[in-house]
């Protein structure tokens, strides 16, 4: 039995929002349960995001709330009785309703509750956390359970705000939460828009209605509506505006040109097999001189420490200037971005671009777009880094930082825009951004830009306004990992003559990463993870939970267990991820705890370690999650946490990955992986990768015919599913 009404007390002093007041746990039997409508964050009776402990556990029974005081005294959180919100299910779904959620006319759900989605294909534990309030359409729809109503306090929009989860400002997510008013929500305005509830309700967004919590130092926005980077779309005139401005970018060269070194295997790259289809390929090029790169950028890229191009840039590099469209795949680490932005930068130059101040409208040359607010500032800083003492300028564009502010930095001049889709939309929609001398679109992160999180945004962006068709512009794609359905999609995007380039296995794991696979069971994770950190002591490790509130409730824990430990999810404000990152960077944290909006793209230095505390719910995103280590030649280890219970529809996947790169396979989870066939006989969550081209077979059954016994069924399988 373990109690947790003592105060979870911010260890590192680097978490500032862990405090448990009041909230009672009973670990005995594995259930935590809430004790009867005990106050979940008790200091105020309202919603307290930032005072209050998002309660979870780490068994994923009934994991907290998020810090919202889900029964501040009235009402009564009822019938939590068997509610499981592991990996975004359902919270209540053994019947009961979250009865009298808030004060007014909240009403209990009817029958299976809040049945929220499962996650997604693509285990984005950041949308199905939140997501997880209306989904499948059972229980809780508008006036029912949630809808905060008139005058509810607090039950109002900024619940679905929060609920839905919101991506883009956590502080305008949670804002509504305050306002009294009319907030209501959860119904038509938060979660039917544009027909996404079938997704779990991943659109949610604000509800409709005035009221809304003005904090003290936001404005309310004043209009809309916008969107944020992981495609939500948030309605107008409701969330406060967000006013962070963010710490400005490195001015000294050397801060700017600061980078890690190669490592070991960083030549064991020129032995993996390239393989290049689509019609008339350019020769690739074997060193950064043969890239005619100009004098300006040649100095840069040697500045950042490149004496040579890794495959991906041998390849990719020609073909960009050689101005065919690009779908490239190469692991993790091992330098896509430059990639892209080398011949792009290369191209400007020579056209002579130059960035103006004194246009009312700013056209970008180029647009790039990355899934997380993290991953596009990166991209920026790079752009921005081989664009050093060059006339052109790049811009970043993401949010949960001030509009006005991000506005401003266009209007400074823009050649090279970056963004996340959702603050692209708005900036476009504000007519500050112009399309129609777009040469470039580069999808980083494609498949994750394409699947049906971000499509419809990618589909609005290439459908805005003044925005070349695909004939007219060069659409260039990277990721380390491409599902054959995305594959297919991305078709849509691209001239039909594109390239498709793979270095090594499409969708495989980086082999300089050392991969460990523990069987666990969910109650004993703790105590793995602990000794498992003491063991890699000050080593930077990156922690991945499939939940925001298991991030903190890990980091908490951790914390107190005197590790210095911080956490990145989305529901942190802006100001405290970047906190985050920046202290695990520097190493004054040297654990950071994290969700699946840092598996992606995030290059940190020194990251020795990945442990996946939970598995993510696709490959793909374990092949992205252990792939922040092992960067760039150098080695790092993943360990990860395997719950047969909860994960043997991941086995069959995670074997391949494993043997793909020469790893080592449990004996105990190829047993897994193949009971797993015989039972459940298919594989839900381990959403099939390709492993080449699609475009080189007819279909799905040429390929399973082309390969071993245990592939076809796996690649069939999944494929069906
Ligand atoms: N030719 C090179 N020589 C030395 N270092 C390089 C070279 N190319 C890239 N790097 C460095 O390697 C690291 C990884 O590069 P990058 O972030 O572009 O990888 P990536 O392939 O995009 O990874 P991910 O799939 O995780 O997004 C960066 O620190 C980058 O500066």
């Amino acid at each position: 039995m373990e109690n947790w009404e003592n105060e979870l007390a911010d260890a590192g002093g680097s978490i500032t929002t862990y405090s448990a007041v009041g909230s009672s746990w009973d670990d005995g039997d594995q259930q935590h349960k809430n004790n009867g409508g005990s106050s979940w964050n008790d200091r105020g009776g309202t919603f307290g995001v930032k005072d209050g402990y998002k309660g979870n556990d780490d068994s994923g029974n009934f994991e907290g709330n998020g810090g919202s005081s889900w029964n501040s005294g009235r009402g009564g959180f009822a019938g939590n009785d068997g509610s499981r919100d592991n990996e975004g299910r359902s919270w209540n779904s053994g019947g009961g309703g979250f009865g009298g959620y808030g004060r007014g006319r909240g009403r209990g759900s009817m029958g299976g509750g809040f049945k929220s989605s499962e996650n997604d294909d693509n285990g984005n534990s950041e949308e199905n956390d939140g997501s997880s309030w209306n989904t499948g359409g059972t229980g809780f729809r508008g006036r029912a359970g949630v809808r905060g109503g008139r005058g509810s306090r607090g039950g109002g929009r900024g619940f679905s705000s929060f609920s839905s989860g919101n991506h883009d400002d956590s502080s305008s997510g949670f804002g509504g939460s305050f306002g009294g008013g009319r907030g209501g929500c959860g119904g038509r305005g938060g979660f039917s828009q544009d027909g996404y509830e079938q997704r779990g309700g991943r659109r949610g967004g604000g509800g409709r209605g005035g009221g809304g919590y003005r904090a003290r130092d936001e404005e309310v926005f004043p209009r809309g509506p916008s969107f944020d980077e992981d495609g939500e779309k948030e309605e107008a005139n409701m969330g406060p505006k967000v006013n962070y401005v963010p710490p400005p970018p490195p001015e000294e060269e050397n801060s700017i040109f600061a980078h890690y070194q190669t490592g070991i295997n960083f030549d064991k790259y020129d032995e993996i097999l390239v393989d290049v289809s689509g019609s008339n390929p350019p020769q690739a090029i074997t060193t950064f001189e043969e890239a005619n790169l100009c004098e300006t950028l040649n100095k840069n890229v040697s500045k950042s420490g490149y004496m040579k191009p890794t495959p991906v840039q041998k390849y990719g590099i020609p073909i960009i200037s050689a101005g065919r469209d690009l779908m490239a795949c190469a692991q993790t680490g091992s330098g896509k971005t430059a990639a892209f932005l080398l011949p792009i930068l290369q191209q400007l130059m020579a056209d002579g671009v130059a960035a103006s101040r004194f246009c009312e409208v700013q056209e970008p040359k180029a647009i790039i777009v990355a899934p997380t607010r993290e991953l596009i500032n990166q991209i920026y800083l790079e752009a921005r880094k081989f664009a050093f003492g060059t006339c052109v300028r790049p811009v970043v564009v993401y949010g949960g930082i001030s509009t006005g502010y991000t506005i401003r930095e266009v209007m400074k001049g823009c050649n090279v825009l970056c963004g996340t889709p959702g603050r692209l939309l708005d900036i476009i929609g504000r007519g500050k951004v112009g399309l129609s001398k777009l040469q470039y679109l580069v999808l980083d992160e494609a498949d994750r830009m394409l699947d049906m999180g971000f499509e419809p945004d990618i589909r609005r962006l290439v459908g805005s306004p003044g925005m070349p068709s695909k004939e007219e512009r060069q659409t260039l794609m990277f990721s380390a990992t491409y599902p054959e359905d995305i594959q297919r999609l991305a078709a849509d995007f691209l001239k039909t003559d594109y390239l498709f380039l793979a270095v090594g296995q499409v969708g495989g794991a980086c082999s300089d990463v050392e991969q460990t696979v523990l069987q666990v069971t969910q109650y004993c994770k703790r105590d793995q993870l602990v000794e498992l950190l003491l063991k890699t002591g000050t080593e930077r490790t990156m922690v991945f939970v499939e939940t925001k509130r298991k991030a903190d409730f890990i980091a908490t824990f951790l914390c107190q267990e005197d590790v210095s430990t911080t956490s990145i999810h989305g529901d942190r404000e802006q100001r405290e991820r970047e906190q985050a990152l920046s202290d695990f960077r520097s190493g004054k944290c040297p654990v950071l705890v994290a969700t699946s909006v840092a598996a992606r793209g995030l290059d940190i230095e020194h990251v020795q370690h990945v442990v996946n505390y939970d598995l993510p719910s696709s490959i793909d995103e374990y092949v992205h999650r252990i792939g922040r280590t092992g960067r760039c030649g150098n080695t790092g280890k993943a360990v990860s946490f395997f719950d047969p219970e909860v994960d043997t529809p991941l086995a069959r996947s995670l074997v391949k990955v494993l043997s793909g790169a020469q790893q080592e396979v449990p004996a105990w989870l190829e047993e897994v992986a193949f009971s797993a066939h015989g039972t459940s006989g298919f594989n839900p969550r381990g959403k099939m990768f390709a492993s080449t081209d699609t475009r080189k077979r007819g279909g799905f059954f040429q390929k399973d015919m082309q390969q071993p016994a245990f592939e076809m069924e796996i690649e069939g399988r999944e494929r069906w599913d």
